[in-house]
């Protein structure tokens, strides 16, 4: 698979993982943008270096369970640390617990200590912890011992782990921007995050990827109107391949993209009217301000297009827009159509 530009984001997080772990890093972004692309580049890239990449990817699972999360997160062994066989392409590692270690009726506290465990043998070893989950919202509905939850208590380990005790970086990687929402109001979490935003390419290196997939300059034109997620691109070389043009490709994808917001809409219990008033507002601009152009009133229908991948809420910088170029075009048709 060809890893398309990406550069500046790929250089910040490499630099990153080499500085001394200071805050918890949270990665966020529209709905494939590449998030998780960008950071197995960076495993990829560093496999060589002295750096233990921790990395699970929990979008690979359905939401866990209790007993589902410790066999994600730990392997029985007679290491601290091993690395994940499951994994051919990527040296990565797994937490490592002795083989008589009882799972059942485990407490937090005792979970929390192993992997304290596992990071200072790294780093006994020479080595760098770096801890990387991807999609950490899927651990929310998990409690231990007396109720607690798992999220909350994991966060208060990162924050010892980075921001107390300098010891190993943790980078939360999620495209649910009403959990970075939540993160960000957290007022313990705010001071002892960092966020960074992996966002729609750019125009100029759509450009250039374009040209060096030998499309023609009135390909490239039109292209440059609704491209701008890294999948899109692949995904119209192989149209192209198999005979469709790259107007077509494009036309149908809005066409779909539509369907599914009417059918959406359609199909949910909210004032209709409210839905459609608040996708007005992206009939003639891409994005907008939250605090300036958002009623309260409005929330509840704007949480519902997030929800439901709609929409994106760049937490940070206060602005929400379609997932997508190609979605801000499905929107604008289904209300040129009403
Ligand atoms: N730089 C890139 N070059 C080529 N393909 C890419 C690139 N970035 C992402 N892709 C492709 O786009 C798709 C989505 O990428 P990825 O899963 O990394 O996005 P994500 O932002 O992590 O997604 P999600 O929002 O679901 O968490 C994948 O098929 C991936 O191979």
């Amino acid at each position: 698979m060809k890893f398309y530009n990406r550069e500046k984001e790929l250089n910040y997080l490499k630099n990153y993982v080499q500085l001394e772990p200071t805050s918890i890093l949270f990665v966020y972004g529209p709905k494939s943008s590449g998030k998780s692309t960008v950071m197995m580049r960076v495993i990829k890239e560093l496999e060589n270096s002295n750096i233990v990449f921790f990395y699970y990817n929990l979008r690979k699972y359905a939401t866990p369970t209790k007993d589902e999360f410790l066999s994600i997160f730990f392997e029985k062994s007679d290491k601290k640390y091993l690395l994940n066989k499951l994994e051919i392409n990527l040296k990565i590692f797994k937490f490592g617990i002795e083989e008589n270690f009882d799972f059942n009726d485990v407490k937090l506290n005792d979970v929390f200590a192993k992997i304290n465990e596992c990071i200072n043998a790294v780093i006994k070893d020479g080595k760098r912890p770096v801890l990387v989950i991807d999609e950490l919202q899927k651990l929310k509905n998990i409690y231990f011992n007396g109720g607690k939850s798992l999220l909350n208590e994991l966060f208060n380990l990162f924050v010892s782990l980075t921001k107390m005790e300098h010891l190993c970086h943790v980078i939360c990687l999620t495209s649910d921007t009403l959990f970075i929402d939540n993160v960000y109001r957290h007022s313990s979490l705010s001071e002892a995050s960092e966020y960074y935003l992996i966002d729609w390419l750019k125009k100029h290196d759509i450009k250039k990827i374009l040209k060096e997939e030998e499309f023609n300059e009135k390909e490239i034109d039109y292209c440059l109107n609704y491209l701008s997620l890294p999948y899109e691109i692949s995904q119209l070389i192989n149209n192209k391949k198999l005979g469709l043009s790259v107007e077509e490709t494009i036309k149908r994808w809005v066409n779909i993209e539509a369907d599914g917001i009417k059918y959406l809409i359609d199909t949910s219990d909210l004032i209709e009217e409210e839905i459609y008033k608040v996708l007005s507002k992206f009939k003639d601009k891409i994005k907008i301000n939250y605090k300036k152009d958002v009623k309260k009133e409005e929330m509840k229908y704007i949480k519902f297009l997030i929800e439901n991948e709609i929409l994106f809420y760049d937490v940070i910088n206060g602005v929400i827009k379609p997932t997508s170029i190609k979605k801000w075009y499905a929107i604008k048709e289904i209300l040129d159509n009403r």
